[in-house]
């Protein structure tokens, strides 16, 4: 039997009159790496923090686990779930290693010293991202693909069971961003990923789901959402989709008229 790590059911959220999620259900399984791709303000970012308990769904319901999020503390839910942001604006004077210490905060008690845990799972974080050089550095002075990069070790940190990235390729170079989905793709534990670059969407994630205009439409395997047809409705654009040489997975071609 396959193990559901989250499990939503019919989730609507909306703010004043306005419906910005709707109806959406949808598993994840354990160690599963999910997309999630749609046009901008389609309800990627809205429907990520509602996975994440971060906001309280109008309607509907939300497991991990097993249980329902609605029932954890906040420090329950942030032993299990990590949420990476957006380009997160943290202004302060900390060093690169102290932003990542942050991540332990969910795990200490305030009678427990700093662990050899705690210090194991900072290193380690920092070396995953390729940051353990930089670990005096000031935050300020990051560049913003290294700042993302630090983002992304304080969520590791906080040695989650369940990671939300919601664009963690935003501002990376192709090396990077390459770098950043391969890692979340072998981690040992269960990631959605909202996305905009459709190939590597493709190519890191085991399913991919598509919301346009705070609907689910699609959730499935790469070769099965990754459709002309779908390109076409859902982004209005004109594409040929092969498959790739080396994995079969979908790649889309552009076109430009
Ligand atoms: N608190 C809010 N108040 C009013 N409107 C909101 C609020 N939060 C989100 N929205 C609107 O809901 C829609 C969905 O926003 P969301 O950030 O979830 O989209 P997205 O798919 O992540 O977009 P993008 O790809 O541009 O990042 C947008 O039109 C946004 O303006």
């Amino acid at each position: 039997m396959t193990r559901m790590t989250i499990r939503a059911d019919n989730l609507t959220w909306g703010v004043g009159r306005k419906t910005i999620v709707r109806d959406v259900s949808l598993r994840v399984e354990k160690n599963e790496t999910l997309g999630l791709i749609g046009p901008n303000g389609s309800g990627k970012s809205s429907l990520l923090r509602l996975l994440a308990g971060l906001k309280r769904p109008r309607s509907g319901q939300i497991e991990i686990e097993g249980r329902n999020i609605a029932s954890l503390s906040r420090r329950a839910l942030a032993r299990q779930l990590a949420f990476v942001q957006q380009s997160a604006a943290s202004d302060t004077n900390l060093s690169v290693r102290d932003v990542v210490k942050l991540g332990r905060t969910p795990h200490r008690s305030a009678l427990s010293g700093w662990s050899s845990a705690d210090e194991a799972a900072v290193s380690g974080a920092l070396s995953r991202v390729d940051m353990i050089e930089r670990r005096t550095q000031p935050w300020q002075t990051l560049s913003g693909g290294e700042r993302q990069r630090v983002h992304i070790a304080r969520a590791l940190a906080q040695s989650p069971t369940i990671m939300f990235l919601d664009e963690p390729t935003n501002h990376l170079d192709i090396h990077h961003q390459i770098e950043i989905l391969r890692m979340v793709r072998d981690l040992d534990l269960t990631s959605v990923v909202a996305l905009h670059d459709l190939n590597l969407a493709s190519m890191f994630c085991d399913r991919i789901a598509v919301i346009a205009g705070g609907t689910l439409v699609a959730c499935d395997l790469p070769s099965k959402v990754l459709t002309e047809a779908l390109l076409h409705d859902v982004f209005r654009i004109k594409a040929e989709v092969s498959p790739a040489d080396d994995t079969g997975r979908p790649h889309i071609r552009f076109r430009s008229e």
